[in-house]
């Protein structure tokens, strides 16, 4: 086994240079990758049936032909004997037993496809992608997610080509497949296939990319769940840990709950909110289950939650996901966001609605590459709300005895980190042409000195800050005819 892995993986590498040798001037191929019976096999034919510029590199499998498959055109039907032979004479750029069987690309149907003009599309399981990542075979890698198992499911049994048993084994490896998705660097695009004719659409833009010879959307790989830009990998490792001081250190992701020395019995009760419209306020009761039918026609759209890693953060993720909003959450604790998904996806959130992305808003460059992720991952969306929710309160920043980096952390987080993650959304809305909604968060502190006794008056500036910057933001649209929907939260002290 051992031998037979590496002489595959040399093969890979042998048969990706020779691929890519014939290919170097070719489009990118196309790697399509995700459970069985998700529709891959539906949404290619219908992108092969709507260009000429693909082909369909014909895999190899032990497999049984199903009723209408074609040798030579669905696969090659082939021995266990004759399809160890090939592994062993370095005939396949990648292969892996899958659901009981062996399945493979050989180098020829990948040069076959290059030698007719055309891109490559390669539809296998995430083994094999795994190992054309690894090759010199240049590709866009998508995976194809379903909206629920459920749905999964229903989809498995209703096409009829499978036992029972094998059904239940293609359910059982697809929640491993699946969680592939956490993987850095292995997919360019995760698309749900909830929608069709939608996810058609999605899958033929990014083709279009791929033939122009784009690979993730050109902003080069990038991992789609925490996701990080190259500004993020860049950072050193031990950025990534909090930022908060060990006097904070119980203190999850900053909200504005972390106002220091703020103990006033600030109930949720005196939470004002500023808003034309009170879509937050439906998102929160969202989050208690109840999901409030005016949040349906934000179904779809995307917000961005900076601060996502706890409290009020992490709630109105819930709340949105909940109520069929696309979620990007923003923070910079990667377990946290780790965390934040696992309770979506337990709380029946389709994994491809959730992107947490591993950012520090007070760095200009993560905050300046969130668009670029986001539209990595949905390449028709963009953010359509943001919720600036991120700040912190800090100990040690009383005016007469306080420390400067106690203050420089607050403004940078509260007042700065807000300024640019509002700006990048606008021009993201700018962009598309389509303007949403910025809410901002600010705090009871926004609207008196809070514990100022105690040092809390800083905290309080930097609230006031985001009062005063809200209102700007509404009149800068105002007087730009920009059809944008600000709003301002003044939660009380939360648990
Ligand atoms: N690694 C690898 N996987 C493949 C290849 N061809 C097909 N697969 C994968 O094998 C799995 C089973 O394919 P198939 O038997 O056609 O069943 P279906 O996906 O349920 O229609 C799918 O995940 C395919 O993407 C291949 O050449 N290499
Ligand atoms: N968006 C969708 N909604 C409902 N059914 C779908 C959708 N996409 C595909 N299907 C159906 O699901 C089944 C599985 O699709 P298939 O393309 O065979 O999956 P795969 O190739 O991933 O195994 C088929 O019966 C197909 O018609």
């Amino acid at each position: 086994m051992g031998a037979a892995q590496s002489t595959q993986s040399v093969a890979g590498e042998q048969a990706g240079a020779q691929a890519s040798g014939q290919t170097a001037s070719l489009p990118s191929a196309l790697v399509i990758c995700g459970p069985s019976g998700v529709g891959k096999g539906t949404l290619i034919k219908r992108l092969m049936e709507s260009s000429d510029k693909f082909g369909f590199s014909c895999s190899h499998t032990t497999r049984e032909a199903r009723k209408g498959e074609e040798h030579g055109k669905h696969y090659w039907f082939t021995s266990v004997e004759k399809f160890e032979a090939g592994i062993n004479a370095g005939k396949f750029l990648e292969h892996a037993r899958v659901h009981h069987h062996f399945y493979g690309t050989s180098v020829k149907a990948v040069e076959d496809v290059a030698a007719a003009g055309r891109s490559c599309i390669l539809d296998i399981d995430v083994q094999g992608a795994r190992q054309v990542r690894k090759s010199h075979l240049r590709a866009v890698f998508v995976f194809i997610a379903p909206p629920s198992m459920e749905e999964l499911e229903r989809r498995l049994r209703g096409r009829n080509t499978e036992s029972t048993e094998q059904v239940e084994a293609r359910l059982a490896n697809a929640k491993a497949e699946i969680a592939s998705i956490q993987e850095s660097e292995l997919y360019d695009y995760i698309l749900c296939n909830d929608n069709l004719d939608f996810a058609f659409q999605q899958l033929t833009n990014i083709a279009q990319r791929a033939l122009a010879g784009q690979t993730g959307n050109g902003v080069g790989s990038t991992a789609v769940t925490l996701a990080q830009d190259s500004a993020t990998q860049d950072r050193p490792a031990t950025e990534e840990e909090p930022l908060i001081k060990s006097d904070a250190a119980s203190v999850p992701e900053p909200s504005p709950s972390d106002a220091p020395g703020q103990r006033a019995p600030e109930v949720t009760a005196e939470a004002s909110v500023q808003d034309t419209q009170t879509s937050a306020a439906s998102a929160g009761e969202a989050a208690h289950g109840r999901q409030h039918p005016s949040m349906d026609r934000w179904r779809g759209k995307v917000a961005l939650v900076t601060g996502a890693s706890s409290g009020i953060g992490w709630a109105v993720c819930e709340a949105l996901a909940g109520a069929g909003l696309r979620v990007v959450a923003v923070a910079r604790r990667r377990d946290r966001l780790e965390a934040l998904q696992q309770a979506l996806v337990a709380q029946g959130v389709p994994i491809a609605d959730f992107l947490p992305i591993v950012c520090d808003i007070t760095k200009e460059a993560e905050v300046v590459a969130l668009p670029r992720i986001i539209v990595k991952r949905w390449p028709e969306a963009g953010i359509d709300v943001l919720v600036n929710n991120a700040g912190l309160g800090r100990d040690n920043a009383a005016l007469c005895s306080g420390s400067t980096a106690s203050w420089v952390e607050m403004v940078s987080t509260n007042v700065l980190g807000l300024c640019m993650a509002t700006r990048e959304a606008v021009q993201d809305m700018k962009r598309r042409g389509e303007y949403g909604h910025i809410i901002n968060v600010s705090s009871m502190a926004g609207h008196r000195i809070a514990n100022a006794a105690q040092g809390g008056a800083f905290y309080s500036a930097t609230k006031h800050a985001v009062k005063c910057l809200t209102e700007g933001l509404r009149q800068e649209a105002r007087a730009g005819k920009l059809p944008l929907r600000v709003t301002e939260l003044s939660p009380g002290q939360v648990n």
